[in-house]
């Protein structure tokens, strides 16, 4: 549907609509500057109606194109409000999407764990409104991230999943997304024969929908397949194929990028020269705007100055590489770079420095290693969900086949005849998803007996780098919460929006902030040790489970709630009103010392607990950002004043008055003096 952008300005919910389904089509046709032109025109309209679900469709769609436009942090801040607004209206489809895309831009800038994160959110909401087109988009971002950390197996089984998805659907365009992801896969498995096939086909299904884009994409990838099969020739050819689609539907920057193909094919073939010319061109125009595009083209730069001898260049290239790479938290390619400077040191006998430059990359290598550590929780994350979610269709499709048969019998008996027809095509429809199936399965089969003996030496690896990190996972063992390194993690993104609110507002650009504040509380058990000491650690542990339980009742799904080590918990309510904190304080005391904890054994414990907890912004007139530890060491000296006013209670720090408040170390006695001088703002439960 194509939408006049000069005609739409009525704000009627039919124009809104019509528009947004008008930019998403343009995008999906590579036509960015269009879709932007449109989603101005959509920005107006919004602009006057102060509809909040409409300015979260604003931020989804700008996002949308940001990320075509390879801007992947402003894409995930713009998706962040979107995911506070669809939160809030309970919008659920909407919620669903905005987590999709928000994995698809970590996606991009490499974040794999928190990507896949992301994509299992939006997956149990797709499969709670069993959504199978969108279910069918997830599984294949889903393969993509699995196959990027190298979870080849689960990689596999996510597509075979999206692919049922897609056939059931009768979805060219999920079909062809999972047939363009099975064609990474398999170049990335280093199997380039079976990516082309596998490239061709999800080329022959775009090019009959007319996606221009995607069969750029397609042609890209294709060339470099064949440019890995030294197939120069045809490679040349599909790479300037991609190259002039991509610049036809002004995707500039996706044409540089793979301008960078042809690079490399010229110097596979050994024309450095013409590849020189290439390089510097799309050095030329990326730098500094583009920074995604400039670390790879200086990554080529490198390689060629390197087998062209220029070796002091080469390293000038490498060293803007790493300096680059640092900012833009790039590792892999660091490490690329530093190779690269490894290796010219050497070639030109500077042995010294050669040294000092391989222990910086066995550095910055070991740093990659651990965060691949983390990497590996989120696979056997991801494995555990798949099997979860394998049972679960199994089960579906189990009463699918009840419910379907007890029909047919009531159908028979009615009309014989009209029954019979219904099975004869039940029969037929059966023969032919086996036949589809076993197509595919067969298809999947071949490539995972090849993989298997690579993937058991992937999966000895895994197990020793799981021993190692045990202690590191995002999983408190006992409890089942989220650990510290989980909310170190997320919280950053929280504070950031936050801070980003109130200072629009501060600077007049929105109207002041509802329901944007972050509270942080610590709950601590009052008299653990007692409790282990009289009734043993078993028991002890026992408390700590039904705690965790009770702290999971008191908050919403979407805050954080996470053991921050022995019997202290830090719970964060995002994106309330302050004034809740107080209830929310409350409850938490209530829920913990209104009933007995029962054990195992029929006995009966009375816990209670002290809050301590601390508003953000602290000064909302004057945003002072602050991170998480500060907050914690806030809430840590309310915590303390709740102890010793005799523990089952709660303590709350508002706000405070002036910035000199914020001291190097916050602890109980500096927030006794500030409550003394009346310079902040205390509440306490009333009566303690
Ligand atoms: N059972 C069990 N106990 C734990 C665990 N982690 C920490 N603890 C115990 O928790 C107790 C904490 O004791 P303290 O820090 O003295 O605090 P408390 O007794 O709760 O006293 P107040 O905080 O002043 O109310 C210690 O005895 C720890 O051994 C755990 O995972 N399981």
């Amino acid at each position: 549907m194509h939408v006049d952008a000069q005609r739409v300005d009525t704000g009627k919910k039919s124009d809104i609509d019509a528009l947004k389904v008008s930019i998403r089509t343009e995008r999906e046709l590579g036509n960015i500057q269009k879709a932007e032109l449109l989603t101005q025109n959509l920005q107006g309209i919004v602009a006057k109606s102060q509809n909040p679900e409409l300015q979260a469709d604003l931020a989804t769609i700008t996002a949308e194109n940001e990320i075509s436009r390879t801007r992947y942090p402003h894409a995930i801040e713009l998706l962040k409000s979107a995911e506070l607004a669809y939160s809030r209206s309970s919008n659920d489809l909407a919620l669903a999407y905005v987590y999709t895309m928000l994995g698809y831009a970590y996606y991009s800038m490499s974040d794999y764990p928190l990507a896949l994160d992301y994509y299992h959110r939006g997956e149990r909401i797709y499969n709670a409104l069993d959504d199978k087109k969108s279910l069918s988009m997830v599984g294949s971002y889903m393969g993509l991230a699995l196959g990027a950390i190298g979870d080849y197996d689960g990689a596999i089984l996510a597509y075979q999943t999206a692919l049922d998805h897609a056939i059931e659907q009768g979805s060219d365009a999920e079909k062809s997304q999972v047939f363009y992801s099975l064609g990474g896969l398999n170049a990335k498995m280093g199997d380039h024969r079976s990516a082309l096939a596998y490239f061709y086909s999800s080329l022959e299904i775009d090019t009959k929908r007319g996606m221009v884009q995607n069969i750029a994409f397609n042609n890209a990838l294709i060339a470099e397949s064949l440019l890995a099969l030294s197939d120069f020739e045809a490679a040349e050819s599909h790479a300037n194929e991609a190259i002039r689609l991509f610049n036809e539907v002004k995707s500039t920057e996706y044409a540089d990028m793979y301008k960078l193909t042809l690079a490399k094919i010229h110097i596979a073939r050994g024309s450095y020269d013409q590849a020189n010319d290439v390089i510097q061109n799309v050095l030329h125009t990326a730098n500094g705007r583009f920074p995604a595009l400039t670390l790879n083209a200086l990554v080529v730069a490198a390689q060629h100055a390197f087998l062209t001898s220029e070796h002091e260049i080469s390293i000038d290239y490498a060293d803007q590489g790493i300096k680059k790479a640092k900012q833009a938290e790039r590792l892999p390619i660091e490490v690329q770079f530093h190779e690269a400077k490894v290796n010219s040191l050497e070639a030109m006998n500077r042995f010294d420095a050669a040294f000092i430059a391989l222990k910086e990359l066995m550095r910055v290598k070991e740093k990659l290693n651990n965060e691949n550590k983390v990497e590996a929780i989120a696979r056997a994350q991801a494995q555990t969900e798949t099997v979860r979610k394998e049972l679960e269709l199994d089960l579906k499709l189990k009463e699918q086949a009840l419910e379907q048969a007890g029909l047919s019998e009531k159908l028979l008996l009615k009309n014989f005849f009209i029954g019979l027809i219904l099975i004869l095509f039940s029969l037929l429809f059966v023969l032919y998803r086996r036949y589809t199936l076993r197509k595919a399965n067969e298809r999947l089969e071949w490539k995972v007996r090849i993989q298997t003996r690579e993937l058991s030496e992937k999966n000895e690896q895994l197990i020793q780098s799981l021993k190692l990190i045990e202690s590191e996972s995002i999983t408190d063992t006992l409890t089942g919460l989220k650990n510290r390194r989980y909310l170190q993690k997320f919280i950053k993104t929280d504070i950031a929006l936050c801070d980003r609110e109130f200072s629009d507002w501060h600077q007049g650009k929105s109207r002041k902030p509802i329901g944007s504040d972050l509270l942080v509380f610590i709950v601590d058990i009052d008299d653990f040790k007692q409790v282990n000491d009289r009734f043993g650690h078993q028991i002890g542990d026992e408390v700590l489970i039904e705690f965790s339980k009770r702290l999971e009742h008191v908050f919403r799904q979407s805050d954080y709630i996470v053991r921050w080590g022995g019997e202290e918990f830090v719970a964060v309510a995002r994106f309330v009103d302050r004034k809740s904190a107080m209830v929310l304080a409350q409850r938490l005391v209530k829920a913990i010392n209104d009933t007995k904890f029962e054990m195992h054994d029929n006995m009966a414990l009375p816990i209670t607990c002290s809050v301590g907890y601390v508003c953000y912004p602290l000064i909302p007139t004057n945003v002072v950002s602050c991170h998480l530890e500060k907050l914690l060491e806030m809430s840590d000296a309310c915590l303390y004043l709740a102890k010793a006013s005799g523990k089952n209670t709660w303590v709350g720090l508002e706000s405070v008055n002036d910035e000199e408040a914020f001291a190097e170390d916050f602890n109980k006695s500096w927030l006794e003096t500030l409550i003394r001088q009346k310079r902040v703002t205390i509440r306490r439960e009333p009566g303690k």
